[in-house]
């Protein structure tokens, strides 16, 4: 059974149309990143799956139960934390652990879960003194209560240092290990590649590839690998070499470097081409495609998508259907 099933999910604010028409399965055990760029609509997606937000169309399914209409077995397999603090500010860390546990009806001890996540020596402290990254360790302590089937970390590195970016990944690892199947949205590349097992990326609220980061990778690979040798000199008939092999998309001469655009395996072809002339190669420094060439790739040509790449899905064309006024009545509604 998916962990999260998203079927035609669509929401409109107004005017603003946050979710076009989004599909999604996350599997039941797997570390899922969903990645997108700055108001691509990843907040409002688990929103949905919350029930804090009413879909203009469309269904979420967390194992199996209606987001919607069982919102309650939904939330007694989830752990959250959410993108905007829920912390009182005159209650102590140890008392909102306290209260997640008890939420949960569950047994873990508030000091083990805030030791776990480095703010034990604050346990007694109100937490309106606490630091943006202490907060956030916080409400992951809060997310980790009773070992929920389901984490749901809305950009969970805010505020972090990068000791405490590193404990949460080795966390999300240790969930995973129990069992626990891990859904966090992302704009940091970097994070989600170190511990995601399959991405999801969304832009301007549609998801234009779902797929494990090496494939997505492949995807680009061929289209975006690139080389930059340095020579003893460089000549206009090594320059044309280049440019003349097979799959070379660019090459640009800078004194006596020269970088290439070219699919990997394209790579030792190029350095033979340039040699063509007797110049000697000083340097070679070759790049994979990164998880940030991979991320601009869909997220600025979202259109028309990579190269020889995962198809985006169809634009919609239009806005979802559906009465904004009717949309803030049930938000209204949804219960929090
Ligand atoms: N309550 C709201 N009323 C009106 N528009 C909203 C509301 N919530 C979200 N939006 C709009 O919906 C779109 C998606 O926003 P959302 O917060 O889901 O993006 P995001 O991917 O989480 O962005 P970020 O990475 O910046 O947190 C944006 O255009 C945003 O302005």
């Amino acid at each position: 059974m998916a962990a999260i099933e998203i079927r035609s999910l669509q929401k409109r604010f107004g005017d603003v149309t946050a979710l076009r028409d989004v599909d999604l399965t996350v599997k039941e055990g797997e570390v899922f990143g969903f990645l997108g760029p700055n108001g691509a609509g990843k907040s409002t997606t688990i929103d949905l799956l919350l029930d804090y937000l009413r879909p203009t169309a469309g269904s979420v399914s967390v194992f199996g139960h209606d987001a919607q209409a069982e919102t309650k077995r939904v939330h007694e397999r989830l752990g959250v934390l959410p993108d905007a603090y829920g912390l009182t500010g005159h209650l102590t860390a140890r008392q909102h652990a306290q209260f997640a546990i008890d939420s949960k009806d569950a047994d873990d001890h508030p000091l083990e879960l805030l030791d776990r996540v480095g703010v034990a020596e604050a346990a007694d402290r109100n937490v309106e003194g606490f630091s943006k990254g202490m907060k956030q360790r916080l409400l992951l302590a809060c997310a980790l209560a009773g070992s929920p089937d389901l984490l749901v970390l809305d950009e969970p590195s805010t505020g972090l240092d990068p000791n405490g970016a590193r404990r949460m990944r080795e966390i999300v690892r240790e969930e995973n290990e129990r069992g626990a199947t891990v859904f966090f949205s992302s704009h940091i590349l970097g994070q989600v590649e170190a511990v995601a097992d399959r991405v999801g990326i969304l832009v301007d609220g549609e998801v234009v590839a779902e797929d494990h980061i090496d494939d997505l990778r492949d995807s680009v690979g061929s289209a975006s690998g690139t080389l930059v040798l340095t020579l003893d000199h460089l000549s206009e008939a090594a320059l044309a070499a280049v440019r003349d092999v097979e799959g070379v998309t660019s090459a640009d001469a800078n004194g006596q470097t020269v970088t290439v655009t070219c699919p990997d395996e394209r790579k030792a072809t190029v350095v033979d081409a340039v040699r063509t002339d007797g110049a000697t190669v000083l340097d070679v420094e070759s790049r994979e495609t990164s998880l940030d060439d991979l991320f601009a790739s869909y997220t600025e040509t979202a259109d028309a998508g990579p190269e020889g790449g995962v198809e985006p899905s169809a634009d919609t064309g239009g806005e979802a259907g559906g009465d904004a006024s009717a949309d803030a009545a049930t938000d209204a509604e949804a219960s929090r």
